[in-house]
């Protein structure tokens, strides 16, 4: 849960300098705030843990935790990559005028026109996920005369220590090239024979909110034992190695994360060791943090509505929103907390569920938090929702997706306009 929370003397939650109950009757709710202070104050703390290294590096931004042009616009500002899963992804960060060659392009079923959109805006690196695209990719540079660097995601057969849904490295995995039965070295046979593809590094992402660093120790040492052997078998040497992302973030206390600063130490300890012990050269390092640049950044903002009491039970404090802005909760049983906005400075009374508006009985925001008294109008601020919340929201019951509004030092701004009925049916056509 993020820790300091600060509060003004009216009790109201402060984000960024600014009321929080303000913004919730400014822009209505349910609504997304950004401190985006924060974003930049951990993306910096990435940075300074490699700069302390001395190893060439890069911080490359998943995209699918967050991504809009606001959001690229503040990468852009910070000098960091980002990686992209969908040409949607892509043509948001070109329209933010985010530079093309610091994106990676990522996905395990690119289509051909995704691939050419990556090919015709240069963008900096494909990461190639499977035969096909080995092809299709091929077809296009040669139809095109253009070259394009590519990396190999490799399945290392590495089991992260997360939920299932949340696991990526495992040899049983729809992403990547798999080490164990040679697919690994197949693919880089067939690409180290294409003159239009300059590969200049290996990928692995164990998966997502994990807590131990040996999952990536394991990992660092296995990418360097593989290109050791790629180098015996093929005179060839990975210049980058992306350790993708996952590293957790805390949500509740229950939640104890490692900080940035281990997971990089290890990381680069055990790159620097293992490449020492094989004699080759110190590659360059890329991370792809997505969840751990902005979860803890993020709050939404609900309104208080109806309440159900049943006898010794939990009561439900509904609130204005639920799954379709958050489906963590639905779908991972995630767990958060939450605060009343408006009521920072007043006594814990009771446990309650806080229950969305959606016509599922599973979407239970939060389970049972701890909260003073409430009331009709009261504005509940959940916090740490800035990962995959709003970029999972859907129109479920067609309910419009929410505003987001980013926040710094003292001043507002909405990023993203609240979703209106009319957009709702813009797409339908007639059919009587
Ligand atoms: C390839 C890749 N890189 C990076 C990430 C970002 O992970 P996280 O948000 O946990 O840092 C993901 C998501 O799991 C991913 O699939
Ligand atoms: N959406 C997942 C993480 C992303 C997994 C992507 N490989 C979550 O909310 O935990």
């Amino acid at each position: 849960m993020s820790s300091d929370l600060s509060s003004d003397n009216n009790g109201h939650l402060i984000l960024g300098g600014v009321d929080s109950v303000e913004l919730a009757h400014k822009y209505g709710t349910p609504l997304v705030v950004y401190d985006v202070g924060e974003i930049r104050d951990q993306i910096k703390r990435f940075k300074s843990n490699f700069d302390l290294s001395g190893l060439k590096y890069q911080i490359s931004y998943a995209s699918k935790a967050f991504a809009t042009v606001a959001m690229y616009q503040v990468l852009k500002q910070e000098d960091v990559h980002t990686d992209v899963v969908s040409g949607g992804e892509l043509y948001t960060a070109l329209k933010a005028r985010f530079p093309a060659d610091k994106i990676s392009f990522h996905g395990n079923n690119k289509s051909l026109q995704e691939l050419e959109m990556a090919v015709d805006n240069h963008i900096g690196v494909v990461i190639i996920d499977n035969f096909l695209e080995i092809k299709l990719l091929k077809q296009l540079l040669e139809e095109k005369s253009a070259n394009i660097d590519v990396m190999l995601r490799l399945t290392p057969g590495i089991s992260a220590h997360t939920h299932k849904y949340d696991q990526t490295g495992q040899v049983d995995s729809k992403f990547g090239f798999d080490v164990e039965s040679d697919q690994a070295t197949k693919a880089l046979e067939q690409v180290l024979e294409i003159p239009q593809m300059n590969l200049i590094g290996i990928h692995a992402h164990i998966g997502s909110q994990i807590f131990g660093v040996e999952g990536f120790e394991m990992l660092a040492k296995k990418m360097v034992d593989i290109s050791a052997q790629w180098k015996k078998q093929f005179d060839f040497v990975p210049k980058i190695l992306n350790l993708g992302g996952g590293f957790g973030i805390s949500y509740t206390d229950e939640d104890e994360p490692i900080g940035p600063d281990v997971f990089i130490d290890k990381i680069i300890s055990t790159i620097k060791e293992n490449v020492k012990k094989q004699s080759l050269p110190l590659p360059e390092v890329w991370i792809e943090p997505g969840r751990s640049i902005v979860g803890p950044a993020g709050y939404n903002l609900y309104t208080v509505g109806s309440r159900k009491d049943i006898p010794d039970m939990l009561s439900y404090v509904n609130v204005d929103g639920g799954m379709g802005d958050n489906i963590r909760p639905a779908l991972y049983q995630a767990k958060y907390e939450a605060v009343v906005a408006n009521k920072m400075n007043q006594n814990i009374e009771e446990e309650d569920h806080i229950a969305g508006k959606y016509c599922e009985s599973g979407d239970i925001l939060i389970d049972r938090q701890a909260l003073p008294k409430t009331e009709p109008g009261d504005i509940i601020a959940m916090l740490d929702t800035g990962a995959y919340g709003y970029s999972m929201a859907s129109n479920y019951n067609r309910n419009p997706r929410p505003a987001v509004v980013f926040v710094e030092n003292g001043k507002d701004k909405l990023v993203v306009k609240r979703e209106s009925y009319e957009d709702l049916v813009r797409l339908d056509e007639s059919y009587i």
